[in-house]
């Protein structure tokens, strides 16, 4: 199940996967009063710095820095202490066990997610890497590192929300990124999608989306279709 203490209007983080902090701008303008949660990752992180994130969070938007660490934790914790001056809520680290806890000892203002398998991922693809488990193992098991090592939560697929759900019950906060709304036939690069209702049913917290708002004709039309749907999902 889901958590209930989270609003409305926070559970969507719009993922600004665009190439500009002008851009940037011009859609967290278009969503004022819609979206008050965004998601900064690589391309955009590496166009606007920190002096983006700020921004955004002065003007009191919530902002998921997602840059997915994963180096020795040493060199994860030097960088979450950085992260740990600019008010994020989120950031991402991969799910390794000494990395989580340094990542969480270094950054106590952060949100840590780990990530459990990338949505864009399969079990071909963890086969071809060398990974004999089942994928739902293996997110149940990064979970698992999550929880063990004090982070706030986990970014995972609308898939593997429930059996998270049925084996750490809600200590942990999911994030769900590969969210295709129905009506929507394009999934990009995503393998494991769910719609906004799978992922809420699913046992899901936050929805992450971007194409499918960015690329819309009718962007406006699209984010508050999804907002209701999450409406609609929520009990
Ligand atoms: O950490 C993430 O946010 C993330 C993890 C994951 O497993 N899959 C995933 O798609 N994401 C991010 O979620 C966003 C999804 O974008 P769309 O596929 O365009 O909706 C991208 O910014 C990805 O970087």
């Amino acid at each position: 199940m889901y958590r209930k203490d989270i609003p409305l209007e926070e559970r969507l983080i719009l993922a600004l996967d665009v190439p500009s902090v002008d851009e940037a701008r011009s859609w967290v303008r278009s969503l004022d009063g819609i979206v008050r949660f965004y998601k900064v990752g690589l391309q955009l992180f590496l166009a606007g710095h920190f002096s983006f994130v700020d921004e955004l969070v002065e003007s009191g938007k919530k902002v998921f820095l997602d840059l997915k660490l994963f180096d020795i934790p040493n060199t994860v914790a030097k960088a979450m202490e950085q992260i740990n001056l600019h008010g994020v809520t989120f950031t991402t680290v991969h799910a390794e066990s000494a990395i989580l806890k340094a990542a969480v000892e270094a950054a106590p203002k952060v949100g840590i997610l780990a990530v459990t398998v990338l949505t864009s991922m399969d079990q071909e693809d963890l086969k071809a890497i060398g990974a004999g488990a089942s994928l739902e193992d293996i997110v149940i098991a990064r979970a698992s590192l999550a929880a063990r090592a004090g982070c706030f939560g986990v970014v995972a697929s609308g898939k593997e929300a429930h059996a998270i759900r049925r084996t750490l019950g809600d200590s942990l906060v999911i994030v769900t990124p590969g969210v295709r709304p129905a009506s929507s036939s394009d999934r990009g690069d995503q393998k494991r999608v769910v719609t906004p209702e799978e992922a809420v049913k699913n046992g899901a917290d936050y929805i992450v989306v971007g194409r499918p708002v960015l690329r819309a004709r009718d962007p406006l039309g699209m984010v508050e279709k999804i907002m209701e749907e999450l409406k609609q999902s929520l009990d």
